[in-house]
């Protein structure tokens, strides 16, 4: 029986067995016929594909952003976008990344400005590794010579645009990708819109003066940027590496960006790929003559400020480059971040002891206790890696075994331009003949010679030249906000006016009484005063009282028998004004009249005529109102008009406002009015960007 019960019940377990079996064995078969029939399907549309790309002549078209939809529809084809073959696809990353990183590597978005030889190779391996949108920024277009380093550019791409040709061999790598290619130049001005939407952008610009703006633009938005340094004549791919740009050292292309962007406020937080790798004595190469024969040289270039001439470069190089900046991206993207990516050297403890060093040896030449130096640890740096390229300013510029910083001139004050870099026991030496600060013995020219002393000179001279450059590139970078501007005014009122309590009381009894707060500022009120006063006004009219804060300033530039006439809307507005002008002991000298302005303007008689009147209510009337101060004011007279930059507004045509077209109305009649020659100061101040027209009637 038990027997029996064993036989039943293996026979049950073997009949389950088998039936399990020949069910999975029939799901493996359906599923991998499936996906054979998936597989087949893919390569048929992409052999079509690319078959109708070749068969095409246009070259254009060839080029076409969206690969074209073959006749059945393929973009609707589930076959297509199949998730299974994108994982078949993506297995090997899938493997290394896991499910969530690779989830979020395919969220990603990345942006590519430069898509020459650094910048194709990292969009083919970002796309090859999973990242499903990318865009590609490059104005440039595929040349015979680029041909040695670009990842997708063929001999028919020629003559067409670079992010084109790279963009059709990403989607033939992955179908499922999304570029935007755009055929532009990335320019501060417009950056934004060419990197909205990135997670990273990747700088593979070769022009340096584009790359520090897109540096500096991505670090002031808080934009992930990695950048791609030089790979121009180097061969030597055992020296490239990533490390945050303030880590660089000997590639020349990274310390000019460096020291610009350090001099724009930026010295950290940007990853780099680079080569330590210091590059022969190469310059640029100098163009064909046939090139020269075209025309001027700077004619060739697509645009200005991007070199014509040619670098020499080793196809694999900038390849390796663009790989790193995709390595780089894509671990960050997954969330498992290369931790510590190994700079050469670890140069913060030498600076650090180079500083310590330094700081003794200025307290001996001193002979003071000196707690601070004028140079900081960033300084430092700056001196020993950029200025003297980690050598001894001494000849034969050895790099030395103790690199020691020391004070050139003692008889000049220590500065980053007057600090060297020499061996332990040059030094000495230099210091023990130079003397001290309140006893020098000698001058440095004397100590090392004039070649030396030229050597000194010429660092100086070139640390000025780009401390002039990057002055430059602030004044285009320069965002100044209005508490920037009200700091200002608010400094430069602390030495040139007065606090002024019946000013403030008028001020406070117009707010008190919800007057708005548009009166003019402290200067620009100094400023009408300052004005009347050397015209020697003494009859002033004034459109628009509000709380009669300008009419105070004005007024008060009035001699005894002088008198201001002001013009008011608002019943409520010239009672306040009225009260504030008693309060500052005014009311006999002026006169507040309420009601349009046009109206009591019509009213008012030339003679005796105003030697000055400022205008400052609805701008809509501006015309109008100058009109009649025209009629009103003296030869020789004055009219000021308020309000006519509006921070700089009324010169852009996009913006269509009643106040602005007040003000444009207004500069179109003055330039053919004979009458009148004027011209318009920005009153740049605490109240933002204005200005006033200063008019002077003929
Ligand atoms: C900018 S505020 C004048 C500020 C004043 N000048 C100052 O700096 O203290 C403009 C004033 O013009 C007045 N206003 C507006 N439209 C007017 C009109 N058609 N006639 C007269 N006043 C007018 C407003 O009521 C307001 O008080």
């Amino acid at each position: 029986m038990n027997l029996n019960f064993h036989s039943h019940k293996t026979q049950l377990i073997a009949t389950a067995i088998g039936a399990s079996v020949a069910t999975a064995g029939l799901l493996s078969a359906y599923t991998s016929y499936s996906r054979r029939e998936k597989r087949k399907h893919l390569t048929e549309h992409i052999k079509r594909s690319i078959a109708s790309h070749s068969s095409s002549t246009d070259i254009t078209t060839r080029h076409e952003l969206t690969p074209p939809p073959p006749p059945n529809g393929f973009r609707d084809d589930f076959a297509v976008y199949d998730e299974d073959l994108v994982k078949e696809q993506l297995a090997r990353n899938y493997a290394f990344f896991g499910e969530e990183s690779m989830a979020k590597i395919r969220e990603g978005t990345v942006v590519i400005v430069g898509c020459g030889g650094v910048g194709s190779w990292a969009a083919v391996m970002l796309v090859r590794s999973g990242v499903s949108k990318i865009r590609l920024v490059d104005f440039d277009y595929v040349t015979l010579s680029s041909l040695n380093r670009h990842a997708t550019a063929g001999l028919t791409d020629v003559g067409t645009p670079k992010v084109k040709c790279i963009e059709r061999t990403l989607k033939q790598i992955a179908r499922w990708v999304e570029v935007d290619s755009r055929i532009e130049i990335w320019r501060k001005e417009e950056g934004g819109d060419l990197l909205e939407g990135a997670d990273w952008v990747i700088d593979a610009i070769d022009n340096i003066q584009t790359k520090v703006d897109l540096l500096k633009y991505c670090h002031d938005h808080d934009i992930k940027v990695f950048s791609s340094m030089g790979s121009g004549a180097k061969c030597d791919p055992t020296r490239i590496q990533i490390s945050d740009i303030s880590a660089t050292v000997y590639d020349p292309l990274a310390r000019s960006v460096r020291r610009r962007l350090r001099l724009l406020g930026v010295s950290s937080g940007i990853p780099v790929v680079y080569s330590t790798e210091v590059p022969g004595d190469v310059r640029l190469l100098p163009l064909p003559e046939e090139e020269f024969e075209k025309g001027p040289v700077k004619e060739l270039g697509v645009f200005d400020d991007f070199r014509v001439r040619i670098l020499p470069v080793l196809g694999p190089l900038p390849s390796i480059f663009g790989l790193n900046a995709a390595t780089y991206i894509l671990c960050e993207l997954a969330g498992k971040p290369i931790l510590n990516p190994l700079p050469i050297k670890n140069r913060k403890k030498l600076y650090e002891r180079l500083l310590r060093d330094l700081l003794h040896r200025e307290t001996k030449l001193t002979g003071e206790t000196i707690n601070k130096l004028p140079i900081d640890e960033d300084d430092v740096s700056l001196i020993f890696e950029d200025v003297y390229r980690g050598r001894s300013v001494i000849p034969p510029h050895n790099v030395p075994s103790r690199p020691t910083l020391v004070r050139w001139d003692v008889r000049q004050p220590l500065t980053i331009n007057n600090c060297v870099v020499m061996e332990f026991g040059e030094a000495e030496k230099h210091s023990k003949e130079s003397g001290t600060v309140t006893e020098p013995l000698t001058s440095p020219e004397i100590i090392w010679g004039s070649a030396v002393q030229k050597v000194v000179e010429h660092r100086a001279d070139e640390l000025r030249r780009e401390r002039e450059w990057v002055i430059k590139m602030q004044q285009d970078f320069i965002v100044t906000r209005l508490e920037d501007w009200a700091r200002s005014d608010k400094y430069h009122n602390s030495f040139l006016i007065e606090k002024d309590s019946v000013l403030d009381a008028a001020l406070a009894n117009s707010n008190a009484n919800g007057l708005p707060e548009i009166a003019v500022s402290t200067a620009q009120g100094k400023f009408l005063k300052l004005l009347a006063s050397s015209i020697a006004a003494k009859r002033i009219l004034e459109v628009g009282t509000l709380g009669g804060y300008s009419t105070i300033w004005l007024a008060r530039a009035l001699p005894d028998d002088g008198q201001l006439i002001t013009l008011e809307l608002s019943e409520k507005h010239a009672q306040v004004a009225r009260d504030n002008l008693a309060n500052a002991g005014l009311s006999t000298k002026v006169e507040v009249i309420v009601g349009k302005a046009v109206d009591s303007l019509a009213k008012l008689h030339p003679d005796p005529p105003f030697d000055l009147v400022f205008i400052d209510a609805d701008k809509p009337s501006n015309l109008q109102y100058f009109t009649e101060a025209k009629r009103l004011v003296r030869k020789g007279g004055v009219i000021i008009v308020d309000n006519v930059v509006r921070y700089g507004r009324v010169a852009d045509p996009s913006y269509i406002d009643d106040n602005i077209e007040g003000v444009r109305n207004l500069l179109k009649a003055i330039q053919g009015d004979a009458e009148v020659d004027a011209t318009t100061i920005g009153t740049v101040g605490e109240k933002g960007y204005d200005g006033f027209l200063y008019a002077i009637r003929k």
